[in-house]
């Protein structure tokens, strides 16, 4: 069993939280995989630097000055600290961005109906994985920012959760595969302000309907996207839940947060 688990901003920006994240990360048994987004921190540089961020449903408009940004952060700062963070827990990561290796190879989004700018969307030939199983073999923890390449010299930003999925997919090819999405709140909520009303679990055919009564938007859009499209591409399981039960949702599945399910 491969656990891919993938780590959202608001966690990554907050130090405590973070700490106990990684501190239970680094106990899932077996070779496991962690994609890490970090989209608050970008947001907040990006403001230092007088560079408007703009997100449309859940994903940043990247122009060339935010594709360095988002490089400096995602790729550099985020991806180096979160890699020492885990040595010191004894487990031995391995910073990646999608290009190092030819691992993930994006094209960028066509221009229509949004241009979204140097943004990569992700298709089945996107994920290179001899490598990246080479490396789980040896017994390392790779660790993947957001970034990633188009082959023809060019880095693209592609939204953290699509990279976690499009992983997955790859890594199920030759075995099973769990899916964990962690992040801030308790799971998918019925009511954003109310942390009690967490879905336990969510069928691909109820999406639509969560969506056009605005239950769900902003970064869960993509976040639901992309963990029904895993199973559909034969992930064994997916969970969206908190960053504090990243064990229990990596041991059982309906255990806590929201489950996915075709
Ligand atoms: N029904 C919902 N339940 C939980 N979060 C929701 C819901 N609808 C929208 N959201 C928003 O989605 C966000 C998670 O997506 P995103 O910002 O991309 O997080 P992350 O960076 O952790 O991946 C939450 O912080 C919340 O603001
Ligand atoms: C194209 C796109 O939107 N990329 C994301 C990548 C980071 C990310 O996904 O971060 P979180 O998981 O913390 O939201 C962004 O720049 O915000």
């Amino acid at each position: 069993m491969i656990t891919i688990v993938k780590i959202g901003g608001n966690v990554i920006d907050n130090p405590a939280l973070l700490s106990d994240f990684l501190d239970k990360f680094a106990q899932i048994d077996g070779p496991k995989v962690l994609i890490h987004g970090g989209g608050k921190i970008a947001t907040e540089l990006s403001l230092r630097l007088g560079v408007e961020p703009q997100l449309v449903d859940g994903r940043r408009i990247t122009n060339a000055e935010t594709i360095d940004i988002v490089t400096m952060v995602y790729a550099g700062l985020v991806n180096k600290k979160m890699v020492a963070a885990l040595q010191a827990r004894g487990c031995n990561a391995i910073g990646l961005s999608g290009a190092d290796a030819n691992i993930i190879c994006g094209v960028q989004r066509p221009k229509e109906p949004v241009d979204f700018g140097f943004v990569a969307d992700l298709n089945e030939n996107s994920v290179h994985d001899d490598h990246l199983k080479q490396l789980l073999y040896d017994g390392f923890t790779p660790v993947f920012s957001a970034i990633v390449h188009d082959g023809k010299g060019n880095l693209l930003n592609c939204n953290a959760d699509t990279i976690a999925s499009a992983i997955a997919v790859a890594l199920s090819k030759k075995g099973d595969t769990k899916l964990v999405y962690c992040f801030e709140k308790k799971g998918v909520l019925k009511d954003i302000n109310d942390d009690s009303s967490v879905i336990s679990l969510i069928k691909k055919d109820e999406f639509g309907e969560l969506v056009s009564t605005g239950v769900v938007a902003k970064g869960m859009l993509p976040k639901l996207q992309n963990s029904f499209d895993a199973l559909a591409k034969g992930v064994g399981s997916v969970v969206i839940t908190q960053a504090e039960d990243v064990l229990t949702a990596s041991g059982a599945p309906l255990a806590c947060g929201t489950t996915l399910s075709l």
